[in-house]
């Protein structure tokens, strides 16, 4: 059985349905990235995952569940914007988060020591007042808090975004490393940040889920390239050539340059430069112009 599946959640706040019809199941070890533009409704899944929100309908199930329903102990938490008490010392945020999440004192205190070096917090850092922590370090220690009781799943709102490039590399190979112990659903608008450390992308539109898969799927499915090819001169005559290749769907001129765009692109590519090779074209240009990730996602919410 999947860690985690989520059937046809639908959350309205008053008239405003935030989230709807939403299913998706989720394997362990996984890292998935929960991807849209502001106002998806990413908080709203994940705040209803992490039990602060009640889904107006669907359903919500762990593996191991347990008849009392308590998912607590599964899941870390870490909020969009998270609130510290600035006035403690990230060691003792860190042993006060432990015992509220039921560990022993003890417990709680070897816990930290672990996390503060996992988190990258030196000894001296961890003795410091959290008001005088960066950005980034406060989002460490946001997630070493998330996962004093070792979920099985940690619950990321946006964990990057608010960050600066030095911060944002950190705590992006944290979850790197996290990945080797725990399975992750973060959030983000961010298609770079998801592509660099999640196996599956679930694209969130208007509350609704519009495609899911790996990156690497998704890229197959909605890449668009096209492939553009230089020449000196006699462009007109190697543009009859190249379109009558029958893996080529059109073809633009511009000044000294084809754009051949085609569905196959690997294929088409390998006969231009066959072609080219036996009758010895002078090439000047070679270059396989890939869509960005944007534009990808624009092409599956306008699809
Ligand atoms: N408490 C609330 N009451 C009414 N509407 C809400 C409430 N919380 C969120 N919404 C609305 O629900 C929709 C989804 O919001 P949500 O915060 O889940 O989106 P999001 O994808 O996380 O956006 P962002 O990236 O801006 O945080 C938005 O239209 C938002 O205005």
């Amino acid at each position: 059985m999947s860690l985690l599946n989520v059937q046809n959640l639908t959350k309205k706040y008053k008239n405003k349905t935030a989230v709807h019809n939403v299913s998706f199941s989720f394997q362990s070890g996984k890292c998935i990235a929960l991807i849209g533009p502001n106002g998806a409704g990413k908080t709203t899944i994940l705040r209803t995952l992490a039990g602060l929100l009640k889904p107006s309908s669907g359903t919500i199930q762990f593996e191991d569940e347990g008849a009392n329903h308590d998912i607590r102990q599964y899941i870390g938490y870490l909020p969009q914007f998270p609130v510290f008490h600035s006035w403690m010392t990230g060691r003792e945020f860190l042993i006060h988060s432990g015992e509220l999440a039921h560990l022993s004192k003890e417990e709680s205190k070897q816990r930290t020591e672990e996390l503060l070096i996992k988190i990258g917090l030196s000894d001296e850092a961890g003795n410091e007042r959290i008001s005088r922590y960066s950005g980034g370090m406060k989002q460490r220690l946001g997630i070493a808090q998330a996962i004093i009781h070792k979920p099985k799943l940690l619950i990321l709102d946006e964990p990057v975004s608010s960050l600066d490039p030095i911060g944002r590399r950190q705590v992006l190979l944290l979850m790197e490393e996290l990945k080797n112990e725990m399975s992750i659903l973060f959030s983000t608008h961010i298609l770079t940040d998801a592509d660099e450390v999640s196996d599956e992308l679930l694209l969130l539109h208007n509350g609704e889920i519009v495609e899911s898969g790996s990156m690497d799927a998704l890229r197959q499915k909605y890449q668009t390239a096209q492939i553009e090819v230089g020449f000196e001169n006699d462009l007109e005559k190697y543009a009859e050539k190249i379109n009558a290749l029958p893996e080529v769907d059109t073809i633009q001129v511009e000044r000294n340059i084809l754009h051949v765009n085609a569905t196959d692109i690997s294929l088409t590519r390998q006969k231009i430069l066959e072609v080219a090779s036996d009758e010895n074209w002078p090439l000047t240009t070679f270059h396989i112009n890939r869509a960005s990730l944007e534009d990808m996602f624009m092409r599956v919410v306008n699809n």
